[in-house]
């Protein structure tokens, strides 16, 4: 569990060697200058990139590990000098201890993205897709180390977390191209004597607010798009896994970022609500992009009307994943599998429910069973492990209490139904459930975890009246081999993402997000931008 603490002893030795290391390096000439890009408009920063990775090899062997916040382009302690610290989910050892920030420290990163945005907001879009492109490169240059940070922080599988690094980095690509197409319009006038002109402007500053489930890439999605239309950002990652966060903030300032535009802070769970309340409510704010649960989305859309903020959300999901009787069931398992059980179930997309047709239930069943008697589960640092741990003791209990229940309920359970105690504390044991009813947790809530439940059902509307009888409408798939049924049943199911005949969905090319309470807005695709920018409409009279 973190703790609140300040700073050890050994943290302070290690400070002092720190600072030691800095001024042998800049005798030796080590951090001069020239190892870095010049930047066309800012003038330069000295990053301490080398010198943190020194003092990483003092403290621990995972590497872009920080221990301070970054603001204004400086690595910066809380205040109160509180830190918190980072837990490895599979071992539960230290891996890093960061701030613990309350508002007056958010208070300073927001002034300083202000600040920054006075400079920012003149950019060209040449100039900022450079900026980006830049970033991106650092970011493929450490790409092993990123993952190997995100496995420790997240516990993520070594595999899955190299894709998440691929998947984060590409949006920073992404947004770098895109950054030179946010275009205006000029509009045919009604009037001889006028000229009417749409321009895009950046909201100005972004405050940022991310989970844990994917450390780098919910930044970048929200950071790319936010960079490119021209506006600078606050970033809050969440408590379990903020050392990616402030390892990205390395890397932006590497690549040369100007100071302010990039900041991070770090809040521990019991300082969330207050740094979220004064990003809401701070009128030197202009917009909000939150990814997390409903819960908080719902607290932050109330704190941001006082202000009437720009707001984007991308909250929980209950996916339905629908086969029907014409279904490659083969196929079908492969995606329930790859949807269901990457991360260990922690995917917002992640299929909630499998909803199968009578006809193909029992055969269905049997074949997913066999591929998760083949998931291996283990510490991601394990290169052989599919499976690796759930990020907290709360995720944990929570998923050991749905399954429970459903058990309660007349649930009958094909393999797992409890924790992997033996493995850690934090591990459950992938899991297949059948004879569920609407009673039961698993049917209503967002599981989060490797367990798999499935539904029987009769007629298509049957199957997608269950899918959509829920608050929840992020993303949904369904395998189908009737043409016509493919295109109805797009149609109707009430999500803001599907996936037909797949199962994985996510590419920084796609429109990302959800309806009704899985959120409002789009991230990734060049709907991205849409979120940090204005429509100014200028009407030229009297011509
Ligand atoms: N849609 C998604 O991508 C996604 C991601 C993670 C979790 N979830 C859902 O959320 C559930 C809980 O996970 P979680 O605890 O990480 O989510 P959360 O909503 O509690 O945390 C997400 C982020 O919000 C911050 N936060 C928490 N309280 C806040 C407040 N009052 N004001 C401002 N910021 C605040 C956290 O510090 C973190 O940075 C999960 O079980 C899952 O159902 C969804
Ligand atoms: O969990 C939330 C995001 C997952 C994704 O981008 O695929």
């Amino acid at each position: 569990m973190s703790s609140t603490r300040s700073y050890s002893k050994t943290t302070i030795r290690n400070m002092l060697l720190r600072k030691i290391v800095h001024v042998i390096l800049c005798c030796c000439g080590k951090m001069s200058h020239k190892h870095f890009i010049p930047t066309p408009i800012f003038a330069f920063q000295t990053p301490d990139v080398y010198l943190v990775q020194i003092h990483t090899k003092l403290e621990t062997q995972v590497p872009l590990v920080r221990n301070r916040a970054f603001v204004n382009g400086e690595w910066i302690s809380a205040a109160s000098g509180k830190v918190f610290d980072v837990i490895d989910p599979a071992n539960g050892k230290i891996v890093g201890s960061v701030p613990d920030m309350d508002a007056s420290d958010t208070a300073k990163a927001i002034q300083a993205a202000a600040d920054a945005f006075e400079t920012w907001k003149h950019t060209t879009a040449k100039e900022r897709s450079y900026y980006l492109r830049k970033w991106y490169e650092v970011l493929v240059k450490h790409h092993d180390d990123l993952a190997t940070l995100i496995t420790a922080e997240a516990g993520k599988p070594w595999k899955e977390a190299h894709g998440e690094v691929s998947y984060g980095n590409s949006f920073v690509e992404w947004f770098s191209e895109e950054a030179r197409r946010t275009h205006g319009e000029i509009l045919a006038s009604p009037t001889r004597t006028k000229e009417m002109i749409l321009i895009k402007q950046p909201i100005g500053v972004a405050a940022l607010i991310t989970p844990w489930n994917f450390p780098i890439a919910m930044i970048t999605r929200k950071a790319g798009a936010a960079l490119a239309a021209g506006c600078t950002c606050v970033v809050k990652p969440a408590e379990d896994t903020p050392l990616t966060g402030l390892a990205l903030a390395q890397l932006s300032q590497e690549a040369g970022l100007p100071k302010g535009v990039f900041n991070v802070i770090t809040s521990n769970r019991d300082h969330a609500p207050e740094v979220g309340k004064l990003l809401c409510e701070s009128p030197l704010v202009a917009g909000i992009s939150f990814t997390g649960s409903t819960a908080v989305g719902k607290l932050l859309y109330k704190q941001s009307s006082s202000g009437v903020k720009r707001l984007a959300l991308e909250l929980g999901g209950n996916a339905p994943f629908i086969v029907f009787n014409s279904a490659d069931i083969d196929k079908a398992v492969d995606g329930a599998i790859a949807s269901k059980f990457r991360n260990c179930g922690q995917t917002c997309v992640s299929a909630n429910r499998f909803l199968i047709q009578d006809e193909i239930f029992d055969v269905f069943v049997d074949k997913i069973l066999d591929k998760i008697k083949t998931l291996s589960m283990g510490s991601g640092m394990d290169h052989s492990c599919s499976l690796g741990p759930l990020i907290n003791t709360a995720q944990a209990h929570k998923v050991n209490t749905i399954v429970l229940d459903a058990i309660k309920k007349g649930a009958k359970v094909h393999c797992g139904g409890r924790p992997a105690s033996s493995l850690g504390e934090r591990f459950y044991e992938p899991t297949l459930l059948t004879n569920i009813n609407e009673s039961m947790m698993c049917y209503n809530e967002e599981i989060f975890g490797p367990v798999a439940v499935c539904i029987r059902f009769k007629t298509e509307e049957g199957g997608v009246t269950i899918a959509n009888s829920t608050r929840q409408g992020l993303a949904g798939y369904f395998f189908s081999n009737d043409v016509p049924q493919l295109w109805r049943v797009a149609k109707e199911l009430a999500v803001g993402m599907v996936g037909i005949n797949e199962g994985i969905i996510s590419t920084a090319e796609a429109a990302f997000g959800g309806i009704k309470e899985s959120g409002i807005g789009r991230e990734g695709s060049h709907h991205g931008i849409d979120e940090f920018t204005y429509t100014k409409y200028m009407c030229f009279g009297n011509l």
